[in-house]
């Protein structure tokens, strides 16, 4: 470990980069051969997302505080609402903001939606308040070229704003595998990647879209990571659980 950023979270190095196929086969091998389900991994990635943004933009008293999350419909969606429920928990005004109709969600987004709803938390449009902070939750590792429809236009939304924007895993719009941000991208002031920083997100992407870069350990073990082809030697997490990259 080479000391501590201004938020006290480790900086790290030495983490390799991981691609699209490779984070297929990492969620493959979690669950196939170590029984650790995606719901897991989504719990450890939002509980992350919700620490670095106590920390890095919420410091102290959280209860006048207001968060708005953008929640795609996918997994990137799914672990925003876990950090929306961390962040409720502790105080923070939360305003859940889903990139279509929440009656459309599905799967774990879904069940993610529900206990919001069930902790009075309803989604809705974009809160004319203004927030203290954005979590981009809109599109993570799955991006299918330039963003479309509610997605383009809170990403628009978002860049527009004063607050700054944290991203999971991914700025929304940007290309995590080969660096390239479509239009219109997140403009992230930080992002959290999970497990293994995405090939396209090294030395902050091409548009130094991500921010500041941190990383989060989402349980995989690093002996997971030499049963990949090409195999890779990868660090434990030996001094927390959120290390900064850049
Ligand atoms: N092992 C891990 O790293 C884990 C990562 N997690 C998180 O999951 C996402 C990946 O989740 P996935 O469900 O595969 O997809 P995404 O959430 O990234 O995105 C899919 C949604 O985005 C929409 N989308 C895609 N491209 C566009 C576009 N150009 N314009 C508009 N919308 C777009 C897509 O819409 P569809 O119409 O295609 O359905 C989906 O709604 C990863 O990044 C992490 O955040 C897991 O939580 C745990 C393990
Ligand atoms: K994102």
């Amino acid at each position: 470990m080479t000391g501590t950023d201004e938020f006290g979270f480790p900086i790290a190095r030495g983490f390799p980069t991981i691609d699209t196929p490779g984070m297929a086969q990492v969620d493959l091998l979690m669950v196939q051969f170590y029984g650790i389900s995606l719901p897991q991994m989504m719990e450890n990635a939002g509980c992350a997302l919700a620490l670095v943004a106590r920390r890095r933009y919420l410091p102290g008293d959280l209860a006048d505080r207001h968060v708005v999350v953008l929640a795609g419909f996918g997994g990137n969606g799914g672990g925003a609402m876990v950090a929306a429920r961390r962040l409720a928990g502790w105080g923070a005004q939360v305003s859940l903001v889903p990139s279509g109709s929440a009656d459309a969600l599905k799967g774990m987004p879904a069940d993610q939606c529900a206990i919001l709803k069930a902790m009075g938390i309803l989604p809705g449009e974009v809160p004319r308040m203004p927030p203290d902070l954005i979590l981009d939750g809109l599109i993570g590792y799955s991006l299918r070229g330039a963003p479309e429809g509610r997605a383009d236009a809170l990403i628009d939304w978002a860049n527009r704003q004063d607050a700054p924007v944290l991203a999971l895993d991914v700025p929304s719009g940007f290309d995590a595998i080969n660096g390239t941000p479509h239009n219109p991208f997140i403009r992230a002031d930080a992002t959290l990647t999970l497990a293994l920083p995405k090939s396209g997100l090294q030395d902050g992407g091409a548009a130094n879209a991500t921010g500041a870069l941190y990383l989060a350990d989402i349980s995989v073990p690093p002996a997971l990571y030499r049963r990949l082809a090409p195999p890779l030697d990868v660090p434990p997490f030996l001094d927390g659980d959120i290390m900064r990259l850049l």
